[in-house]
């Protein structure tokens, strides 16, 4: 069962209306893989601007939602908004969240069972810290956090894992090839033990962290790396060689 390729760019909060624009002539420009399934993480204020002016062939997507439809929680967006301006996709659980909004499992378990449950395709990001990784816990804390996820929702169809190592994020220390194809292959397995053999071999796991024109052509070599989430080269022209790191 083959995975399609997929490489999310994260903007963060970064952009303009003009930045926007000349992001989005460098893609329409690329020219991109057709075997590549491409999204944009977009400031939620941008998205209606990003989606009207996006081609079909570009996912676009929040960066962040929250777990009910309506109500009084001021400063958040919920899926059923964003479904209604035509966005189809979601991050969520990005280690900023996590780290900075103090986000836990639990709650990012229960934000990805209601953007699914709303029609949004999701792309959950979990990832351990240096701290946890020195300590011999990365397994296991990936397996937590992909365990409160599994406990929330029934069907991982419109799911995509992103790994981002949170030591990795930013800081121009990208995971090894290997590094990386060793958590991927554990999370594979974890899918493999805990929800399906068919979960396993079509659910894409993406790696975040410093990914780069210069590493990608050799993390994507690696067998359970189907992708990349991408943030600082997101805001690059080198965006397009990354998305075309397979070519
Ligand atoms: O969402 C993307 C990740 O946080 C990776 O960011 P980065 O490529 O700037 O390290």
């Amino acid at each position: 069962m083959s995975r399609k390729f997929f490489v999310g760019g994260n903007w963060k909060m970064n952009g303009t209306k003009k930045v926007a624009d000349e992001l989005l002539s460098n893609l329409v420009k690329g020219p991109l893989d057709p075997n590549v399934e491409v999204l944009i993480g977009v400031p939620a204020i941008y998205l209606d601007f990003v989606k009207e002016k996006a081609p079909c062939n570009i996912y676009v997507a929040a960066q962040n939602c929250y777990k009910t439809e309506k109500g009084a929680f001021t400063g958040e967006i919920s899926p059923s908004m964003l479904k209604d301006i035509g966005i189809d996709w979601v991050i969520l659980g990005h280690s900023e969240r996590r780290q900075i909004f103090q986000e836990t499992d639990t709650l990012i378990a229960e934000k990805v069972n209601h953007a699914l449950e709303s029609g949004l395709s999701v792309v959950a990001c979990i990832g351990e810290t240096l701290e946890e990784r020195e300590a011999g816990q990365t397994e296991a804390v990936v397996a937590k956090q992909i365990k409160a996820i599994k406990e929330k929702i029934c069907n991982w169809q419109n799911v995509v894992i992103a790994y981002e190592p949170v030591w990795a994020i930013g800081t121009g220390k990208t995971a090894s090839p290997q590094q990386a194809q060793d958590v991927h292959k554990i999370l594979r397995k974890w899918l493999c033990d805990e929800v399906s053999e068919t979960v396993a071999k079509t659910t894409r796991i993406i790696y975040g962290g410093s990914v780069t024109s210069s590493n990608c052509r050799e993390l994507a070599k690696e067998c359970d790396i189907d992708g990349f989430l991408v943030g600082g080269a997101s805001l690059k022209p080198e965006f397009v060689e990354i998305i075309n790191a397979n070519q």
